[in-house]
């Protein structure tokens, strides 16, 4: 049995170090049944482009970036059906889009904050998990 809370420091420990944001970096690991984390990853942008002042430039970012969660499952393409995905941040809902079409089958990660900007996000993804069958789970501190 994990300890998340554990986990996801060391998490957001390799995510404060590889991640280009200044502002907000996110980290996302694979976790198989047998509990091994296989893959990890932080938000980034697109292979070729350059890690330039868009990141302080919000609107340039947000459409550069790709989240960890899909960084994370870019980066591994065998059979994750079943499979935990552990986020430092609450996913939105094109991540959670895309762990469900890929079979993810719970997800571990702090709530998110009431009032952000992407709380309709947040809440569209949680209902998505909840119709797929996806087990939602929020750590907190
Ligand atoms: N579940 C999440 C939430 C956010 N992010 C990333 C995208 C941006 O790089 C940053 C959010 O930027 P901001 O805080 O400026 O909106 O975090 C991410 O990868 N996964």
């Amino acid at each position: 049995m994990h300890d998340w809370h554990t986990a996801l420091t060391s998490l957001q420990q390799y995510a404060d170090i590889q991640s280009h944001d200044p502002h907000c970096r996110v980290g996302s690991a694979l976790i198989s049944p047998c509990g091994l984390i296989a893959h990890r990853d932080v938000n980034q942008f697109p292979r070729g482009i350059a890690n330039d002042e868009r990141w302080h430039d919000v609107d340039a970012k947000l459409d550069l970036v790709i989240h960890a969660e899909q960084a994370v499952l870019h980066g591994y393409l065998h059979d994750v059906s079943g499979w935990t995905m552990l986020i430092t941040k609450c996913p939105c809902h094109h991540c959670a889009q895309a762990m469900i079409q890929r079979g993810i089958s719970r997800v571990i990660c702090p709530p998110y904050r009431v009032g952000s900007k992407w709380e309709r996000s947040h809440r569209l993804a949680q209902e998505m998990f909840r119709e797929a069958g996806v087990n939602y789970t929020e750590l907190t501190q």
